[in-house]
């Protein structure tokens, strides 16, 4: 979680070139669910106070850097145009077993996402070694992180249909706690396709999901896999590798680190019940983004 405090000129320079940065992106004006212009069809659903924390962030993750913010934005509009996140996290079908092992909780307004990849290796043949599942598992995991995303923003009150306690939010909240289980991994899956996409999937986090996360743990991992960690993290910058924490045994999760965010059984923390007892059931979609997946014509349709 970057200590920079965004610099409120900046942020409302960013506000008056919002125009211009659309239309570089290809007149695409959605950021995580959140309307960005003020003019057009989906003006009414404009929050200046919604954007404004959206841009705050952009400056923490990119330390105030003008040049640099604008850049990254387009990047990132241009992006969702054309992947259309919303769509994986709250239109398309996902394979059930992957719905299964990606789970969201939210403790006391903490959101977590975990996944339980140890458990993939039963599927290895179905989903690890097979081209065409693993694009549908990218989408299935940025599915995952836009959800997990549009929690956070209503846990505290952004609600980017424009009719939200304004109130609650700070910049401080708007981070998640990511968890991968690698339990019963005694052996990495070597297969090649696998790790490229592992490696986008990466990529897509670490380009278009700028300072969201506050803390990644890996956790039952197991000695001997230790070189798996230095493999992946080569792609990652020295900032986002600062808020990683591998641990072999998954009752540290909760003794040591999260311990009133987690269930005492598995990962040690004080709650009762299990994971899967926690699991947010459903997270419904603000108006806007409804709008966004059913009523405009999207690449993918
Ligand atoms: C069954 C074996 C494994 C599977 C299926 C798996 C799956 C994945 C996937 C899909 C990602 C993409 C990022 C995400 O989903 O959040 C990832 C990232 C990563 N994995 Fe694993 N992994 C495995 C084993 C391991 C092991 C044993 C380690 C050792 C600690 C490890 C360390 C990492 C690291 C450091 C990242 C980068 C995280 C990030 O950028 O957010 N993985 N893994």
């Amino acid at each position: 979680m970057s200590t920079v405090k965004p610099d409120e000129k900046l942020v409302l320079q960013l506000l008056s070139e919002l125009p211009s940065i659309i239309e570089k992106s290809g007149n695409y004006s959605e950021l995580y669910g959140v309307e960005l212009s003020n003019e057009g069809d989906s003006a009414k659903y404009y929050n200046e106070d919604n954007v404004k924390l959206l841009l705050g962030k952009l400056c923490k993750a990119y330390n105030n850097d003008h040049e640099k913010i604008s850049t990254q934005l387009v990047k990132i509009l241009k992006w969702r145009s054309s992947f259309n996140p919303l769509s994986c996290g709250f239109k398309e079908k996902h394979n059930e077993f992957l719905e299964h092992i990606g789970i969201i909780t939210s403790e006391k307004g903490q959101v977590i996402t975990w996944n339980i990849y140890g458990e993939l290796i039963h599927k290895k043949d179905e989903i690890l070694n097979n081209p065409e599942n693993l694009t549908k598992f990218i989408r299935y995991r940025v599915g995952l992180m836009e959800r997990g995303i549009q929690l956070l923003l209503l846990n505290n009150g952004v609600d980017a249909s424009g009719n939200g306690t304004a109130n609650k939010k700070t910049l401080d909240d708007l981070y998640m706690i990511q968890v991968h289980d690698y339990a019963t991994v005694s052996m990495f899956n070597r297969d090649p396709n696998f790790k490229k996409t592992v490696k986008e999937i990466i990529e897509i986090f670490q380009e278009y999901y700028p300072e969201w996360l506050k803390q990644k743990f890996f956790v039952n991992v197991h000695w001997s896999l230790g070189f798996i960690y230095n493999i992946f993290t080569k792609f990652i910058n020295s900032e986002i590798k600062k808020k990683f924490v591998v641990l072999s045994d998954s009752h540290k999760l909760g003794e040591e680190y999260l311990g009133e965010y987690v269930p005492k059984e598995t990962y040690g923390g004080n709650l009762p019940g299990s994971l899967a007892s926690m699991k947010v059931k459903e997270i419904k979609p603000n108006d806007y983004i409804l709008h966004m997946i059913f009523e405009t014509e999207s690449e993918l349709d």
